[in-house]
Parts: structure tokens; C-alpha cells; sequence
């Protein structure tokens, strides 16, 4: 089977900053993946230069949608690469603050509409339709993340830790075939973080979904991942098993360097 994203060899230069040095990365469909490293790896670069916000200075990053069909991502518009099946969350949370809970969602929801300016504006009977189906998604959406009873709520005056949670809502209201999470755990205590851990389960199993994410918080990293890339310096150190990482002496050195650093 086709993964889902096969990443070969990507280099980043900044100027004279190599940020990311012939990273190869792939994910399966139905697998979650961890990218960890110290601060300043190069991870949050990776996650754009495979969401086609950068684009990158060598290599190739392909991506196979629900139909099968494998897409070069190189060069793609970002909101292409969303319509083709990835979708993201940021580390700095990016809702429109001023705006409803259920809102936020709905705007997300409108990159899988079919809707053009004639429709919208003439109001036709599909148009309708497919304007209530957007907030019944949207607010299915909200349920699934716990975040329902807070539907009219501005997204400015929501906790921190369900502001991540209405940003995944976001991400899921695209359609995703790859869920991209960047950080999705900072700030969070520790009850939030289990609550989310069980969601990133519930969505890789329910959605059919193949989730990539970047966390520090390593006993999060260590139980939800089938498979964790450790990232240093802009290059990969090592791949494996969440038992096969945790005993690898050069992570455990990146780490322990990092905290010597502290
Ligand atoms: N747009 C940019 N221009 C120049 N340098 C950049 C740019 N973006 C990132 N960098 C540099 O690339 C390197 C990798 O940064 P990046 O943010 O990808 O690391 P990270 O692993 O995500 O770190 P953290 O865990 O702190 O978020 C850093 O040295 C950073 O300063």
C-alpha cells in the first residue's frame, strides 16, 4: 500500500541556515506518528515545508489522498494541499478570536463546499442545503471535541486547553486523509492531556485517519505513537518504536544535552 506521505530527502536553507538536511519521513494510513526533537530542530519547518508553506530547497514530498492517486505537494498553493487531504494545527493557535466557537468551524468546513458567488448570492434551494450542512458538521464536529456546550462562545473567551481541541475541530472540518499536529498538547494540564490523548485515538479510529504530530511531552509522545523520528539539528538522529527510541543512546543524549542547556 501507498503511504499516505512519503517525504525523501527534504533540505530547508534559511540564507546560510541549513534548517532541515535530507529528512526522510513516511506515514502509513491508520498510523500515528510522533517527530520529536529539542527546540529549534527544524520540526515546525518540516511540518511546512510538507504543508507547501515553505517550499522546500531539495527533495520531494508526495501524498496520497482517500482516492489513490499520489500528488506531488512541491510547489502546491497550501489551500490546494488542504483541498487535496492534509490538515494542520499550529503551535501559536490561530483561531479568529472574535468569532463563535461554531463559526470557526464552519469556515474551515467551507473548503469542501461547492457553493460559487452566483449561488450564494441568488440563494438557491442547494445552496441552502448545503449551507445546513455545513453547521451540522460543524456542530457535530464541536460534539466530538467536547466542545458543544460552547458553541456561541467567541473562540477568545474558551480555556486555552479547548482552544487547541477547537483548532483540531478546524483541521477535521477539512476532511483530512492526514491530520498534522503541531505541539497539540503545549499548555495543557495534565487531565487536559489525557482527555486529548483518548481524542487523537477516537479520531485516528473513527475517521480513518493517519495523524503526524510534534509534541515535548514525552510520556504523551511515548503512548499514543506507533512510531516515533527524532530530529536534531535539522537532521534525523533516529526512527523506531516508541521502546526502540527510549533506548536509543543518541536521543537520550540530544535530551539530556537539551536539559543540560536549560
Ligand atoms: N522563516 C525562517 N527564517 C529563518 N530561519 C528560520 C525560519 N523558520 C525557522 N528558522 C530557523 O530554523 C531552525 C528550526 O526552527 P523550527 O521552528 O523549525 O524548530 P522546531 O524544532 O520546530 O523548534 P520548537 O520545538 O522550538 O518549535 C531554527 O534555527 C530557526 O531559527
Amino acid at each position: 500500500m501507498k503511504p499516505v506521505l512519503d517525504v525523501t530527502a527534504v533540505s530547508m536553507n534559511f540564507g546560510g541556515l541549513r534548517a532541515l538536511n535530507e529528512v526522510q519521513l513516511e506515514v502509513q494510513s491508520g498510523e500515528i506518528v510522533a517527530l520529536i526533537g529539542p527546540n529549534g530542530a527544524g520540526k515546525t519547518t518540516f511540518f511546512n515545508c510538507i504543508t507547501s508553506i515553505y517550499e522546500p530547497t531539495e527533495g520531494e514530498v508526495w501524498f496520497t489522498p482517500r482516492n489513490g492517486a499520489r500528488t506531488k505537494v512541491n510547489g502546491l498553493k497550501p489551500n490546494l494541499v488542504t483541498e487535496l487531504g492534509m490538515a494542520r494545527t499550529f503551535q501559536n493557535i490561530r483561531l479568529f478570536k472574535n468569532m463563535s466557537v461554531l463559526e470557526n468551524v464552519m469556515i474551515a468546513r467551507h473548503c469542501r463546499t461547492k457553493t460559487g458567488i452566483w449561488g450564494a448570492l441568488l440563494r438557491s434551494p442547494s445552496v441552502l442545503r448545503e449551507e445546513k450542512e455545513i453547521v451540522d458538521r460543524s456542530y457535530e464536529l464541536l460534539k466530538y471535541m467536547g466542545l458543544h456546550k460552547f458553541y456561541k462562545e467567541l473562540a477568545c473567551n474558551l480555556p486555552y486547553g479547548a482552544q487547541r481541541r477547537l483548532e483540531i475541530a478546524r483541521a477535521l472540518a477539512t476532511d483530512p486523509t492526514l491530520l498534522l499536529l503541531d505541539e497539540p498538547a503545549a499548555g495543557m494540564n495534565p487531565q487536559e492531556t489525557e482527555t486529548l490523548k483518548h481524542l487523537v485515538f477516537k479520531i485516528r479510529d473513527e475517521m480513518d485517519m493517519a495523524i503526524l504530530l510534534i509534541e515535548h511531552d514525552m510520556s504523551m509522545v511515548m503512548s499514543l505513537s506507533g512510531r516515533i523520528y527524532v530530529m536534531e539539528y535539522g537532521c534525523l538522529i533516529a526512527s523506531g518504536t516508541p521502546s526502540e527510541i527510549s533506548s536509543d543512546p543518541r536521543v537520550i543524549k540530544a535530551y539530556l544535552g537539551e536539559e543540560a542547556h536549560a
